[in-house]
Formats: structure tokens, C-alpha cells, sequence
């Protein structure tokens, strides 16, 4: 695994422009982790067909929205965060921002460095962040095509770095089982927390106290985790007396089949998913 080689003022160094394709869910919050990070808003262009108020607002600190090709001025890294299915044609729009030097970093699910070189050219650097990213607890996982420069990688790794933390490999075959773990991951998560409330007021509680009981559990489990230096499984039998209730529960939780096989499926459809959207 390759090392990260940003540092704090990359990004403040930056001169060119950072142009932002796909100002959504996971490209505004990049946006929002890279001003945060000390990014001139002067360097940053936005394309963006349905722009949010709070995107809106950003013009009025100097980000350029919607800019022609020759306004955008040199393109220094153009990030692609529209959704894949839309690629093909989005893509063929932003060619004209890519230039000789430009780096391509790619947030979008499935989408090939081989895809993102036909349609765009440039650098590219294929990435995979998670949604936490809009609180700056993202992780990331990066893999660079063999002509990225070490300069490229490191606004790359300073880019992805704003939102949370950053792995680099090396190879992009891993791209769609990383999806399947930390891209989609969250909504696991999240779906834990909704069932935990379900279960909850199924074993009598009321609504509004299930839910609140699940979300903070959810919420103070997952800070422990990432607090501790012990690992899950030290911290999941800490809470288990012998003989206790949640050895009752484990039981069923672990059982065959049980939540490794569920996940272990939940997994292999997301991966195939992630595959598939590279067709
Ligand atoms: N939501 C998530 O948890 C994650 C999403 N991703 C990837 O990020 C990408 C974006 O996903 P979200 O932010 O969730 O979707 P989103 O729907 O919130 O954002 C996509 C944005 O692209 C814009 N757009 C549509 N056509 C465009 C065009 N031609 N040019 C520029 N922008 C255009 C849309 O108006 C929208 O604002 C996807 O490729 C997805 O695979 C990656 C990791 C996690
Ligand atoms: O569901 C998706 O396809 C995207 C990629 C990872 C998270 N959301």
C-alpha cells in the first residue's frame, strides 16, 4: 500500500483549478471538507445542472459555477461525482476541461480508470469515499493509473484527504469489493439502527424511545470503535456476560445462518453490483 503525500498546504498551494463535476450528496460534501481544508474558493469551478442553494451561495465567495471551458481557466484536477449511469455522457461534456496536465479523480461507483481514460483523458485516479465524509469521517480508498504524476497524487490524496482518512492501492480489481464494504457501508449501519428500533418496540418499548435508544447506540458503539485501541471483537465480548443477555442474543445473531451469512451475501451483490456498473 502505497503512503499519502499530501501535506497541510497542499491545497492551500494550489493554482489551478479544482473543477467539481456532480455537486450532490458526495461531491458537496467533498466541496465543504476542501474549503474547510484552506482551499482558495477562487481555485474551485463547479458543473452542476441542478445547483443547491447552498452551492448557489459559494459564488459569492469566488467559486466559479457552471463556467465555460475557457473561464474555468487550467483545469488542474477535474473530479467526477455524477452518478455512473450518467457518465458517458456527462463525461464526453467535460472532456474539453482536460487538458494535457489535468488530473481525473472519480468518485463514481463501478466506473473503470480504463472508462474514465476513453471518455475524459487525462491522469486518472479512480477513488471510493463513503458518506461520513460530510463530517470529515470519510474513509477513502484510492488506486492511481500508472501515468499519474507524484505531484497529481498528492492533490489527489489532499482532495480525498479533506473529507476523512485515505488508503492507496494498487490495484483496481479490489475497486468493487471496497465499494461493497466502505462505500455502501453506512447504509448498513444505518439500516442496523433502523431494525434495532423496530425490534425494540416489537419487544414493547415506545416508539420514540426505540428509536432514540437504537440511534445513540448505534452512534456511542461506533464512536468506541473508533476511540478504542481494542478491536471489535474485544469490545462486542466486553459487553457479553457468560450466561448473560447478550450471549442470548449473540446466539441467534451468530447463529447459522446468522449475520456473517447474510453479510458475507449482502456483500457479494454489492460487489457484483459495483462490477456491473462498469458494463
Ligand atoms: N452516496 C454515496 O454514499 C456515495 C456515492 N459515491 C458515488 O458518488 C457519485 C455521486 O453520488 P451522490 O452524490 O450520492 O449522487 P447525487 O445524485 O447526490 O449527486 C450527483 C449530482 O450530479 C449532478 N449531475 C447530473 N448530471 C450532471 C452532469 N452532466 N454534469 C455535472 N453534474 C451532473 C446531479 O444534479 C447531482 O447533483 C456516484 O457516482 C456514486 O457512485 C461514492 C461513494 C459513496
Ligand atoms: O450505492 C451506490 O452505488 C453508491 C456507491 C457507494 C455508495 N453509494
Amino acid at each position: 500500500m502505497a503512503t499519502a503525500m499530501a501535506n497541510d498546504s497542499t491545497l492551500k498551494n494550489i493554482t489551478g483549478t479544482i473543477l467539481l463535476a456532480g455537486a450532490g450528496k458526495m461531491g458537496g460534501a467533498m466541496l465543504t471538507g476542501w474549503l474547510a481544508q484552506g482551499l482558495d474558493p477562487r481555485r474551485v469551478a463547479v458543473i452542476e445542472p441542478h445547483l443547491s442553494p447552498e452551492i448557489s451561495a459559494l459564488a459569492a465567495k469566488g467559486v466559479a459555477l457552471n463556467p465555460d471551458v475557457t473561464s474555468a481557466g487550467t483545469v488542474e484536477t477535474l473530479v467526477v461525482a455524477v452518478k455512473p449511469q450518467l457518465f458517458r455522457e456527462a463525461g464526453a461534456k467535460l472532456k474539453p476541461y482536460v487538458s494535457a496536465g489535468t488530473s481525473v479523480v472519480s468518485i463514481m461507483a463501478g466506473t473503470t480508470i480504463t472508462s474514465l481514460q476513453e471518455v475524459c483523458g487525462g491522469a486518472v485516479v479512480r477513488a471510493m469515499p463513503n458518506t461520513p465524509a460530510a463530517i470529515g469521517r470519510g474513509i477513502t480508498v484510492a488506486v492511481a493509473a500508472s501515468n499519474v504524476s507524484d505531484k497529481q497524487r498528492a492533490v489527489a490524496d489532499a482532495l480525498l484527504r479533506a473529507t476523512g482518512s485515505v488508503e492507496w492501492v494498487d490495484d483496481e480489481s479490489l475497486m468493487d469489493a471496497v465499494t461493497a464494504v466502505s462505500g455502501s457501508g453506512p447504509a448498513y449501519v444505518f439500516l442496523l439502527a433502523e431494525e434495532l428500533a423496530r425490534a425494540g418496540i416489537e419487544a414493547g418499548l415506545p416508539e420514540v424511545l426505540a428509536t432514540r435508544l437504537a440511534r445513540e447506540t448505534v452512534a456511542g458503539a461506533g464512536e468506541l470503535l473508533h476511540r478504542s485501541e481494542l478491536a471489535s471483537s474485544t469490545l462486542r465480548q466486553n459487553v457479553t456476560s457468560p450466561g448473560g443477555t447478550t450471549a442470548a442474543a449473540l446466539a441467534v445473531l451468530m447463529g447459522d445462518p446468522g449475520l456473517r451469512d447474510l453479510m458475507i451475501r449482502a456483500i457479494a451483490a454489492a460487489t457484483k453490483r459495483s462490477k456491473e456498473l462498469a458494463k
